[in-house]
């Protein structure tokens, strides 16, 4: 019997303790099994924390296409455990965090399910979303708009910046600015 994969967009952010290496350490913790093939992976960028508590420290952001055999639920419920992996705590909403994985596309599932919203409710004005996706997919389209002409439009595109990789640990800056 042959599996039914489906194609999903997933982002990754982290804003506090060594940001670049936990991207890549939950990039790989998410494609460890048969269940999920990894297609692609984003440049890194450092982008400006958007909403939550003043003065946070920058975010490094990602995206990664996959394709998995897993149901959109199983799949939330994976992220979740790479994310409790990464130490996430869930306290201030929009609050510092070692790894934010969400689900931004689920094929072209739609759902307004509170536990699982496809695509990502907020996912169209992000651009710390929008523009690693773009970059990793040009062709990209979302709610049958570019993403890349989304990024673009996007309030918090002034803020990015491509990431350099020098995320040594400790010297991350309040204003997370790398010293
Ligand atoms: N597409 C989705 N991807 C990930 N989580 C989702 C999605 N839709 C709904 N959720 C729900 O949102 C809840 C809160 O998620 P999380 O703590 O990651 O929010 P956040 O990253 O702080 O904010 P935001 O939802 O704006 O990205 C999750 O427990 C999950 O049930
Ligand atoms: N720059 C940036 N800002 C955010 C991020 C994020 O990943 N990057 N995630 C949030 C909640 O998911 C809220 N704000």
């Amino acid at each position: 019997m042959t599996s039914r994969f489906t194609k999903s967009i997933l982002a990754l952010g982290s804003n506090l303790g060594e940001r670049n290496d936990t991207l890549s350490t939950a990039v790989a913790d998410l494609v460890d099994g048969p269940e999920i093939r990894l297609l692609g992976v984003s440049p890194v960028v450092q982008t400006k924390a958007v909403g939550g508590p003043a003065g946070q420290p920058d975010f490094l952001n990602m995206v990664i296409a996959i394709e998995t055999t897993l149901s959109p639920l199983e799949l939330l419920q994976h992220c979740h455990e790479v994310e409790q992996k990464h130490h996430r705590v869930r306290d201030v909403r929009w609050g510092p965090r070692t790894l934010d994985v969400d689900i931004i596309v689920y094929g072209d599932v739609t759902s307004d399910d509170e536990t699982l919203t496809l695509p990502h409710p907020r996912a169209a004005e992000r651009a710390f979303v929008l523009y690693p996706w773009a970059l990793l997919d040009p062709a990209a389209s979302l709610n049958g708009e570019s993403v890349a002409d989304l990024a673009a439009k996007a309030e918090d595109f002034p803020g990015l910046r491509p990431f350099d990789g020098f995320d040594e640990p400790g010297t991350i800056a309040a204003t997370g600015a790398v010293e």
